[in-house]
């Protein structure tokens, strides 16, 4: 199988996930996962496997021959029956499975189909063909064999590993990145959602053109006999298209720009208001949209499907004291979010900056969420959040292993454990969000005519009311409060007291 331009890199211990029916991260765990690295002496139902697919390379799979180069250079992305690839370089075989298990999710979330999944063992990935060209033959058969359409690789590619790749496998080859993209461009709902998205793919592609274009008009020149009369409308068209992608993105930023500002009024509203904010912020899929519904009542979509939220939904909550507060749910965050995404959504993790208290959620089911809980600090810490309050709040109780519940517990100090679908431990959360919330800093005493009824009820909602008597001139009451409702209650103040 090896051929002399892939030396030994390639005969390091590659490991093969045959993995039939990836359907979700977690469901993948309990796949059967054949790992084959041992000497090549050592044979297994795995081996045999393979060699069968070697004899049937040559008789499936000649339709997904590229046929159609536009589709290549405008890379959009029709994902249907995928083959997966990671590079294996650091921690062990278990982060590697979870790593390749996020990607099947990720790639499911966006409607694909997983056939397969390999993973090789590298010192790092290889510059030309991220995979070793030797393994990029056998991942060829492999696409082949199940008639897969493309290839997602676990990692971000240069644009030039992205042809090589395809050079070999003869399928579409896309990376994590383009399938993020490609899910936030599914799911995103609001206008501002939409065309922040749009900007990042924007920016994802533009540097990726002239690649795809080199290949374009390499396919074009055949032989080499094409020469500059072929290659030169290729290049002109990339050209063009570099422009107009310029000018398109110049005009969407000054469009989020503009949405941005109306967003802004809104929050200086609320902050005037002096309602505390409270983010729910986590993992995607952790759970989160599943906690505001089950704090708040709000009908907001959950679905077992990577960043099912994208746009940022808030809502009013109380409580048990009956303070009001609001309750943002905010876009999942995953381990290597692509740079431009980040930036991109940089607006919703302001959001989370700027709240009071941070919800954080985490899947205490999952394989890993001391992981988890690392990569959503590390965006925590980015957006400059890390002196606001944290609530660890580990969800899915009902589903996880009360061990992991226990470890988890005695690592975060301020955690606790919940299940969003059962309700277990969501009054004892309320409790603590009452606790933590900010409390309102002027102490009042007044007395206010029953004809402003209106200004008790917000003492009640915004304050915190301490005693409340009626009297036959009106309402007595002593509370705290913020200032500017303090200034609105300045002139119930009995003269003397
Ligand atoms: N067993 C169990 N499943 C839960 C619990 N909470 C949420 N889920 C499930 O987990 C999946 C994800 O829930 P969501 O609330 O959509 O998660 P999210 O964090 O908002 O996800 P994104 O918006 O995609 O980032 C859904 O299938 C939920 O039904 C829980 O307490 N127990
Ligand atoms: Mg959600």
């Amino acid at each position: 199988m090896t051929s002399s331009s892939s030396p030994s890199q390639d005969e390091q211990s590659f490991a093969e996930t045959r993995t039939e029916s990836l359907r979700a991260a977690d469901a993948l765990m309990e796949e059967d996962v054949a790992w084959s690295h041992e000497i090549d002496t050592e044979r297994d139902g795995d081996q045999f496997d393979r060699s069968e697919r070697a004899a049937l390379r040559r008789v499936a799979g000649l339709s997904t021959e590229l046929e159609d180069v536009t589709e290549v250079e405008y890379r959009q992305l029709r994902l249907e029956r995928v083959v997966l690839v990671g590079v294996w370089t650091s921690g062990t075989v278990q982060d590697s499975e979870n790593s390749l298990a996020e990607l099947a999710a990720l790639a499911e979330t966006a409607g694909a189909l997983v056939l397969d999944g390999v993973i090789q063992r590298r010192d790092k990935p290889d510059p030309a063909t991220f995979i070793g060209s030797g393994k990029a033959r056998e991942l060829r058969d492999i696409v082949l064999e199940t008639g897969a359409d493309t290839v997602v690789c676990d990692g971000e590619l240069g644009p030039g590993q992205l042809i090589a790749l395809e050079d070999v496998v003869k399928v579409k080859v896309v990376d994590r990145t383009a399938l993020i993209l490609d899910i936030f461009a599914q799911h995103a709902k609001s206008r501002e959602g939409k065309a922040q998205v749009a900007l990042a793919q924007m920016q994802y592609m533009l540097p990726r053109l002239r690649g795809w274009g080199q290949s374009l008009s390499r396919q074009m020149g055949g032989g080499g006999g094409g020469g500059m009369a072929t290659r030169g409308p290729g290049e002109t068209k990339i050209e063009t298209d570099r422009r107009r992608i310029r000018e398109k993105m110049a005009k969407m930023r000054r469009e989020i720009a503009e949405m941005k500002t109306g967003r802004e009024i809104k929050r200086q509203e609320r902050r005037r208001n002096k309602v505390p904010s409270v983010a729910i912020a986590g993992y995607t899929n952790a759970g989160k949209s599943s906690l505001l519904n089950r704090l708040t009542g709000a009908g907001v979509l959950v679905e077992n499907a990577l960043f099912a939220t994208l746009d940022p939904t808030v809502r009013r909550a109380e409580t048990p004291s009956g303070r009001l507060y609001t309750l943002a749910d905010t876009v999942g965050f995953v381990r290597h979010l692509p740079h431009h995404l980040v930036e991109a959504f940089r607006s919703t993790m302001e959001e989370v900056g700027e709240s009071d208290l941070i919800l954080h959620v985490v899947d205490g089911s999952h394989p890993a969420p001391e992981e988890q809980l690392a990569a959503v600090r590390e965006v925590i810490r980015d957006v400059g959040a890390l002196d606001v309050p944290e609530i660890v709040v580990i969800n899915k109780a009902d589903a996880a292993d009360p061990l992991v519940l226990q470890r988890l517990l005695r690592i975060e100090r301020h955690a606790i454990a919940v299940s969003a679908r059962t309700g277990k431990g969501i009054d004892e959360l309320l409790a603590l969000i009452d606790v933590e919330l900010p409390r309102p800093e002027v102490e009042i005493e007044v007395l206010v005519p029953y004809t402003h009824g209106g200004l008790v009820s917000r003492v009640h909602a915004e304050g915190e009311v301490l005693s409340e008597e009626h009297t036959t001139e009106g309402t007595l009451l002593k509370a705290r409060v913020h200032e500017e409702l303090a200034a609105a209650l300045a002139p119930y103040v009995p003269a003397t007291r």
